[in-house]
């Protein structure tokens, strides 16, 4: 992307001035993160601001001093109170300095909390104590919001609770995760309290009580409210009797929905409990008005207009990306100097580099292309499609439509309502998630767009112009007859639906998922039934129909993108091309350069940048997509790119150790010919540092496995092991294999080889959430001739734990990793990667070189962020 074009979209560039309140805070280091940013100003506010700001002169380091404009009486100076900012963050020079600053009354930051003003998006400084007591009382809330929806009984409950009384139910909140029913029940035992019933899955923190009586209950409540289990208290809440249509049951869901009940934890305000408990079974109707709607939950910076919400995150963003030099410095050991980035970093506010902002996303509403709708029972007790509102072990199931959500877009919605509809009248039971029962359990709708120049936001559903439909069941003991009819209803239904509308819904493909795990988190290679969709009467549906592989199109820079049912696709397709294009134009990109596209998902970031290098490689563990990728090469006429197909812990060593050493090896060569070769003299850097052992650049055998996987949660995508070692170096090989032949059919007709075209070798690396494998941390970093690395990630914090441990000066003495060492399991991401460095080879670090995210994720708090680290 032009450097012009992204400056254009930059929400705010004020970076430097805003931090010039800092320069006293930076000897305490502690203190910069709780510095709220000032760039996270309105654009509007930007030169007011900085006007506000000319009364300061301050120089990192230094005492702060006033040069005195305010006497400039032939240039007045507009009100500085009337700037959006003024006093809405506390003058942490003031905090420090005993309530002295020489600004006095007229310094922009509040001199303490009474001075301190809400922030124009309605909330306070994070650091002030309103901003804490605001959180803690969420906190609560949130907690007390249980809206179990699903059958509150254990399989053993098959006591014919139908028409139990649920004035005489109650819930328990705050329950250690790991007890079952019967720790439930022997704890009331054991502290005295009768009851009927008591039920409690295991990983939640709810639990529910039936009582014979209002005074066995009365007398629960009173023993039981506020008691402490661990370190947490217990709280009782009352459970919402369910009030909606039995008629429209199925006798099966009937069955579950009589024995369910909603429960909402109610505050501990003891009028209300005391109510309640007199009362029986009413909870007042307000109380349902605290639980957070669909639009909360998966829009939650809606109620913001866009530009507040792209302060937003680049303030937060701010404040992760400082957290990256704190802990490089922390861990960087002792004796070895601190490297310049971090010296530097004194001068930017404490970031570990120039952070340039947060470009804006082309498309503010319905810009996701993808939608995972969630099948459950709505507060009302509806079956419904659409988003839960909030989390399974916290006692929440209830889900609501999503046609609030101003990320989905119409079409989506209109899905979701035909498969509602369906549901009212299917034989079939939707999910329990309390029992792990059911059959329909979620509703995927997959988007491609028409290539455009340009989008017309008020309709981008109009350019929706395939739809692959995803329905999740639990097929297990159910008649396969059955199914099957139930399918061409689901089809008909579908079909019909599309139709239905004005322009027609397109309609490309129909899959089924047999997935029968807890979660609807289903893995890749989940079994997958494509239907066939019928052609209803009059319709103009252009289903593909195609059974063997269901696919849909989009397209990126004008490249045509097919995309299976499981594959990786950004969400949001217009966004993505902004994210790929900035991540092309800091790598550095020419004819002469070798791209490693690390977890290239289709190829996306290889495909849109292969014109402008002489080879891609693609490392991707999912399957399908790899495959997607190869026919994406093929489609768009790009024959530059090779994708293999593995977890790139498996490959990456021995990849880059094939590719670079090769490179190193012709590189020594050229630079007998041409001293000034900046190849060249990496190899020579490289052979300076005594680096990485060969042997870490190859699969590290199952030992070293173990040590570099030391704090690493096994179920964590970062840390994930291969389920066995032996396929993992299996796997490696067959890559490695397939990529010798790649090689071999790689040679430049010329007859030169690889390493003479590709004196240039870059990383881009776009991991899943966890980040990077630490085992492929440590391969890019120990591999010293790649110079370049580009790093996106959806996940801040992840990007900064593997920043830290690329960044970071490695000990001449290396720490051994372990094993035995647990205390890494209550370590954050950062404490981690502070623990890795101590055993990361010597080598040379990368540094921060610059930062920007990009907003994939309007109305979230979530955005892409893109670093490029060098060395
Ligand atoms: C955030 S997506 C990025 C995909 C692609 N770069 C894009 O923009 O469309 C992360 C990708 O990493 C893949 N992935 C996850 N863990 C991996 C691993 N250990 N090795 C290789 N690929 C992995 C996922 O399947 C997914 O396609």
């Amino acid at each position: 992307m032009a450097a012009s074009s992204i400056e254009e979209t930059l929400v705010t560039e004020a970076l430097e001035t805003s931090e010039d309140h800092l320069q006293t805070s930076m000897d305490a280091q502690d203190n910069t993160d709780n510095f709220p940013q000032t760039n996270a100003l309105p654009a509007e506010c930007l030169l007011e601001q900085s006007d506000c700001q000319s009364t300061e002169a301050s120089v990192a380091g230094e005492k702060r001093k006033r040069t005195d404009t305010d006497s400039d009486t032939a240039n007045p100076k507009p009100d500085p109170s009337l700037n959006p900012l003024w006093k809405t963050s506390l003058c942490s020079y003031f905090r420090r300095h005993s309530g002295s600053c020489s600004h006095g009354s007229t310094c922009r930051y509040a001199h303490g909390e009474e001075e301190l003003r809400k922030r124009p998006d309605n909330s306070w400084d994070p650091t002030s104590e309103r901003a804490k007591k605001v959180m803690k009382v969420e906190e609560e809330v949130k907690e007390e919001e249980v809206m179990m929806t699903e059958a509150v009984v254990d399989d053993d409950d098959e006591d014919g609770n139908d028409g139990r009384d649920n004035g005489l139910s109650k819930c328990l909140v705050h329950l250690p995760r790991k007890w079952t029913s019967d720790h439930l029940r022997d704890y009331l035992k054991e502290q005295g309290v009768q009851f009927q019933s008591a039920k409690k899955k295991k990983g939640m923190t709810v639990g529910f009580v039936h009582f014979e009586s209002t005074e066995q209950l009365k007398s629960a409540v009173e023993e039981l409210d506020g008691k402490t289990i661990g370190n947490k208290n217990l709280k009782v809440a009352d459970v919402i009797p369910r009030s909606f249509d039995k008629t429209i049951q199925s006798s099966r869901d009937r069955d579950n929905i009589s024995k369910s009940s909603v429960a909402v934890s109610l505050s501990s305000n003891d009028g209300e409990d005391d109510d309640n408990i007199n009362g029986g079974n009413c909870v007042p109707n307000d109380s349902v008005s605290k639980v957070r709607s669909a639009r909360e939950v998966v829009a939650p910076l809606a109620h913001m207009s866009y530009s507040d919400q792209l302060d937003h995150k680049k303030n937060s963003l701010s404040q992760v990306l400082k957290k990256l030099t704190r802990n490089a410095r922390k861990a960087c050991p002792t004796g070895i100097s601190l490297p310049d980035w971090i010296l530097k970093s004194r001068d930017i506010g404490g970031l570990p580099c120039n952070f340039e902002g947060v470009l804006k996303s082309p498309i503010i509403d319905g810009y996701r292309n993808k939608c995972e709708f969630s099948v459950g029972y709505s507060l009302e007790g509806k079956p419904t499609v659409g988003f839960m509102l909030g989390n399974f072990r916290e006692g929440v199931t209830a889900v609501e439509e999503p046609e609030n959500c101003p990320n989905v877009s119409r079409l989506s919605c209109k899905y979701a309502s035909i498969f509602q509809e369906f549901l009212k009248l299917s034989s079939l039971p939707i999910w329990n998630r309390f029992k792990n029962i059911g059959f329909w359990r979620q509703l995927t709708v997959r988007e491609g767009r028409t290539p455009r120049k340009s989008i017309d936001s008020d309709n981008s559903d109009s350019k929706i112009s395939e739809v692959m439909l995803i329905v999740q069941v639990c097929s297990l003991g159910v008649e396969c007859e059955l199914m099957t009819n139930e399918f061409k209803r689901l089809a008909q239904a579908f079909a019909e639906g599309a139709v239905a509308n004005s322009p027609s819904l397109p309609l490309t493909s129909l899959v089924i998922q047999h997935h029968q795990g807890i979660s609807n988190a289903a893995p890749a290679d989940t079994p997958l039934q494509p239907l066939t969709i019928p052609n209803v009467h009059g319709s103009e549906l252009e289903a593909t129909n195609d059974v063997v592989e269901p696919r849909i199109h989009d397209y990126i820079s004008n490249l045509k993108f097919c995309i299976s049912p499981t594959a990786f696709f950004q969400v949001n397709t217009l966004a993505a091309e902004k994210l790929y294009s900035l991540a092309g134009d800091w790598a550095g990109l020419g004819p002469d350069t070798l791209l490693f596209d690390i977890c290239c998902g289709t190829g996306t970031i290889g495909l849109t940048l292969a014109h402008r290098v002489g080879m891609v490689i693609g490392i991707e563990m999912n399957a399908s997509a790899v495959s997607d990728a190869q026919r994406n090469a093929e489609i768009n006429g790009i024959n530059n790119c090779k994708f293999i197909c593995a977890k790139a812990e498996d490959v990456v060593g021995s990849l880059l150790k094939e590719y670079l050493n090769v490179t190193e090896k012709e590189s020594e060569i050229s630079s007998d010919t041409n001293p000034s070769d900046g190849t060249s003299s990496a190899s020579k850097k490289s052979e300076e540092i005594p680096c990485a052992s060969e042997k870490n650049d190859e699969v590290p055998a199952t030992e070293e496995r173990n040590a570099l996987t030391d704090g690493i949660e096994q179920d964590s995508v970062v840390g994930r092991m291969p389920e066995n070692n032996a396929n993992a170096l299996e796997t490696s090989e067959i890559a490695s294999q397939e990529k010798g032949s790649q090689l071999n059919g790689c040679k430049a007709e010329s007859g030169t080889s690889l390493a003479q075209q590709f004196k240039n070798v870059v990383a881009i690396v776009d991991p899943p959430r966890g980040g990077l494998h630490p085992i492929v941390t440590k391969v890019l970093r120990t591999h010293a001739h790649l110079r370049r690395l580009v790093y996106i990630s959806c996940n801040p914090e992840s990007l900064m734990a593997n920043a830290i441990e690329l960044c970071t000066p490695s000990s001449e003495k290396t720490e051994k990793g372990n094993k035995n060492n647990r205390g890494w399991r209550n370590m954050g991401s950062a404490g981690l990667a502070r623990h890795r460095v101590k055993s990361m080879p010597m080598s040379e670090p990368f540094r921060p070189v610059k930062a920007m995210a990009v907003d994939l994720f309007p109305h979230t708090p979530h955005c892409e962020m893109v670093m490029l680290l060098e060395r």
